[in-house]
């Protein structure tokens, strides 16, 4: 659980980013981007190469420090506190190449997730004594449930080298859930994907956020599937907002057809 934030939070919503500007050097990623998310929905990022959604998502989870703003999560300033910190505070996030360990089964890759609640000293697992084996028994059941919701229970022991790709994405996605978070991020889940193997992930999304009550940050391409997964979209142009809403607001807005899609009609 994050700490309690010192100001009163009535109604706040938990993940607030307020005029976050990221500059590097001459180049700003990101100018005056303010949204809020409220807890337990889906909300997408979306917008064409180069606008600025992977550098959002690194400035949520911690890994860069805005320029300018602040992310607020539970009231807590998520650009103070260094990454490992933040993972404390629930939020967790997978990225946008599999990086899963080979030679490692899909249990054993799911329970490095869980190394941020590793309770138990290294001299006490050494050792066996007791602390350590309930320690192990939590672990071992929080990563059980995160292969539950993804549907992967029966695949626990294969060597993730023998996966196909959509179903090693699915691994990515239950090891980061295996650490418990509040908080979601997730860098293109759906990148390099086959339509059915993207139906399967998006289920794979909406089951995190029904099962587990999550809320979820997720950056991704798919137009359409976008609208039908997220309950609210960010649109980054050239590292601003074009534009803020629901799926159908957003299917609406003259600027994102023009912009993002580059017709006057609707997306496909
Ligand atoms: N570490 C960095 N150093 C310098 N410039 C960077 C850095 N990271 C991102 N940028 C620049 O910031 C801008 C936004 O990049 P970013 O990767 O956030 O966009 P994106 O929307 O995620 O793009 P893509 O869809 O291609 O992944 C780009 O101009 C990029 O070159």
């Amino acid at each position: 659980m994050p700490p309690l934030a010192a100001e009163p939070l009535a109604f706040a919503p938990p993940l607030q980013v307020s005029a976050v500007t990221l500059s590097f050097g001459a180049v700003t990623a990101l100018r005056n981007v303010s949204f809020a998310c409220a807890e337990g929905s889906i909300f997408a990022i979306v917008g064409p190469n180069g606008a600025g959604k992977t550098s959002l998502l690194n400035v949520v989870s911690g890994a860069y420090r805005p320029t300018a703003g602040s992310v607020r999560y539970f009231g807590v300033d998520l650009a103070r506190p260094r990454p490992h910190r933040v993972a404390a505070l629930g939020v967790a996030r997978t990225f946008q190449n599999v990086a899963l360990f080979a030679g490692l089964s899909v249990l054993e890759n799911v329970l490095v997730g869980r190394h941020v609640h590793t309770g138990a000293g290294f001299f006490a697992y050494g050792l066996g004594w007791p602390t350590a084996r309930a320690d192990d028994r939590r672990q071992r059941a929080a990563a059980e449930q995160a292969l539950d919701v993804l549907g992967l229970g029966a695949l626990r022991d294969l060597p993730v080298e023998t996966l196909p790709y959509g179903v090693k994405k699915k691994v990515e996605l239950a090891r980061a859930l295996a650490a418990q978070p509040r908080l979601l991020l997730l860098d293109e889940p759906l990148a390099g994907m086959n339509a059915e193997e993207k139906r399967e992930i998006a289920a794979a999304v909406r089951a995190i956020r029904d099962r587990l009550g999550l809320t979820v940050v997720m950056i991704e391409h798919d137009f359409p599937l976008v609208t039908a997964l997220a309950d609210r979209i960010l649109v980054l142009d050239h590292g601003e907002v074009l534009a803020e809403g629901t799926p159908a607001e957003i299917r609406q807005d003259p600027k994102v057809l023009e912009a993002y899609f580059g017709v006057a009609g609707e997306p496909a």
